[in-house]
């Protein structure tokens, strides 16, 4: 498939995904960002500043890797990038696996990446953990990173840099929300499903006060 046609396609992916994760309630007042690799320069993304529930292809674009707007064999180029673009070509540049990011606010994950004191999140003992690649059985180890948020990405980018280890799938923003990657856009919802489901039984865990009998 030429690299135009795979635009297309991938445009309308995003568009469908925006609108899905909108519904759950995820990508709330104009939050989140997504991407779907296009090949091993460019992926396609979503523009600054769109309501994810109401994506048409003319607010996906084309950026290379270093978070510029381009035009490869004439696609259209309207709006401006994310805000949050080199997030989504460091994920692509660190792993050459990852077909599609994914980016969201859900409540779940910025409530626990607010309570939760350390610098990383350690899951284990949860039978869902095994929808995240990698993870075979209830008692592997899912580490997550969590990040403070910055407003300067560029320096956020470079924080993130060594905590990016080969087994990592998805890392959290203090009070922002979560970054998770994947072979394809299927695989990569399928991980924010299950990480937003992980969020949410931690968080009650620490809402009944359950916290160190469940410690790894
Ligand atoms: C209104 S949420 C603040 C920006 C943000 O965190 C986000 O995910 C959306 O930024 P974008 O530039 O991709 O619209
Ligand atoms: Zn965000």
């Amino acid at each position: 498939m030429n690299l135009t046609l795979r635009f297309q396609q991938l445009a309308e992916d995003l568009c469908h995904y925006g609108r899905i994760l909108y519904n759950n309630d995820w990508s709330p007042a104009t939050s989140s960002n997504y991407s779907a690799r296009l090949d091993d320069q460019y992926c396609a993304l979503t523009s600054s500043g769109k309501h994810k529930g109401e994506l048409t292809p003319a607010d996906i674009l084309v950026v290379d890797w270093q978070g510029r707007a381009v035009n490869p064999e004439g696609i259209s180029n309207r709006g401006k990038p994310s805000a949050e673009t080199l997030l989504h070509t460091q994920i692509y540049q660190r792993y050459p696996q990852a077909g599609a990011v994914l980016h969201t606010h859900s409540r779940n994950a910025v409530l626990l990446s607010a309570l939760w004191p350390q610098a990383e999140l350690e899951l284990t003992g949860w039978e869902l953990q095994k929808a995240i690649e990698g993870q075979n059985s209830h008692e592997s180890r899912l580490v997550i990173p969590i990040v403070d948020n910055d407003q300067n990405i560029p320096r956020m980018a470079e924080g993130l840099d060594p905590l990016l280890l080969p087994e990592c799938r998805a890392y959290l923003i203090r009070g922002h929300g979560i970054y998770t990657w994947g072979h394809n856009l299927a695989d990569c919802f399928r991980h924010l499903e299950a990480l937003d489901h992980l969020c949410a039984y931690q968080l009650e865990l620490i809402r009944l006060g359950q916290m160190e009998s469940r410690q790894p």
